[in-house]
């Protein structure tokens, strides 16, 4: 059995429109997807579905079904929230582009950072304090002491993001989906944030489902990769075959612009890799 199977999805809008269209994928225990598409073609939604998290009025059908060790196997379309509560934060947690929607700006890190783990390990005082310290260190953040007690504007948006990276994977999820984790962020931070996230998934040999519009940060961080285009997928297949030849004319497309960009920082660099 695979860790996530979505099947035939669906999402459609208040109105009936499809927004997401029989999109089928699946996620084996410690692969990494990734998920491509411009802005618009439905990434967001597919990522709320698979959460149970679409906003009111949308409705999702097909199906999206996780298995992972130790847990009950879940049907997440249809299944009532009690059930979705359970599977949040154990099986899977997200990471959004904007880390301040994670975070509440009138609480410090530190104790943002204790609510899972207070919530879902049974951790309380002194135990829970180191507990925060090492979360906050794992995402490498130097001064952890400092983070845990500013608040979240008193603190960098890379430094924001590695909080919320440190949140979702508190409770040790199977499956991290992060969804344009680092569009909001400056380029080099960008590439920092990758690198930590591309070693935490190693290390806990967690799957990882990677949403960007960026083919060139999914296929250097992902196995397989889907492509999506107005809410259906196009091409799907493992990241060196779709990026080496692609298919369909729109992931031919995707593929030439990402060359093209990769040769002009080139120049700008003076031929070095990043
Ligand atoms: N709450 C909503 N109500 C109505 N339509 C919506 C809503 N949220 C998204 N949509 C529409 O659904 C489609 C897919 O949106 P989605 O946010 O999944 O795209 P995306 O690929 O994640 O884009 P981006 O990278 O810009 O976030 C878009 O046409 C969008 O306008």
């Amino acid at each position: 059995m695979s860790l996530l199977e979505v099947a035939g999805l669906h999402v459609r809008a208040a109105g009936g429109r499809d927004l997401v269209s029989d999109l089928s994928f699946t996620v084996e225990a410690g692969e990494r997807f990734g998920l491509i598409g411009e802005s618009g073609s439905g990434k967001s939604l597919t990522a709320l579905a698979i959460m149970g998290l679409l906003p009111p009025g949308m409705t999702a059908s097909g199906s999206v079904v996780f298995d992972a060790p130790g847990t009950d196997r879940t049907e997440v379309v249809g299944a009532p929230e009690r059930r979705l509560t359970r599977l949040r934060g154990q099986v899977t947690s997200v990471v959004f582009q904007e880390p301040l929607t994670a975070l509440d700006p009138l609480m410090r890190i530190g104790r943002q950072v204790a609510e899972p783990l207070r919530r879902r390990q049974g951790l309380r005082g002194r135990a829970l304090d180191k507990a925060v310290l090492a979360a906050l260190e794992e995402v490498r953040l130097a001064e952890p002491r400092r983070i845990a007690r500013a608040y979240p504007h008193e603190i960098s948006g890379g430094q924001r993001q590695r909080v919320a990276i440190a949140m979702a994977l508190a409770c040790r999820p199977a499956l991290l989906i992060a969804d344009e984790p680092t569009t909001a962020l400056d380029v080099t931070v960008q590439a920092e944030v990758l690198a930590l996230l591309d070693g935490l998934v190693a290390e806990r040999s967690m799957a990882l489902l990677f949403i960007s519009h960026d083919l060139a940060v999914v296929a250097g961080l992902t196995d397989h990769v889907l492509i999506l285009k107005d809410g259906a997928a196009v091409e799907s297949g493992s990241a060196l075959d779709v990026v080496n030849d692609p298919r369909h004319p729109y992931a031919r497309e995707l593929v030439d612009s990402a060359r093209v960009l990769d040769a002009a920082l080139d120049r700008l660099k003076g031929g070095g890799t990043p």
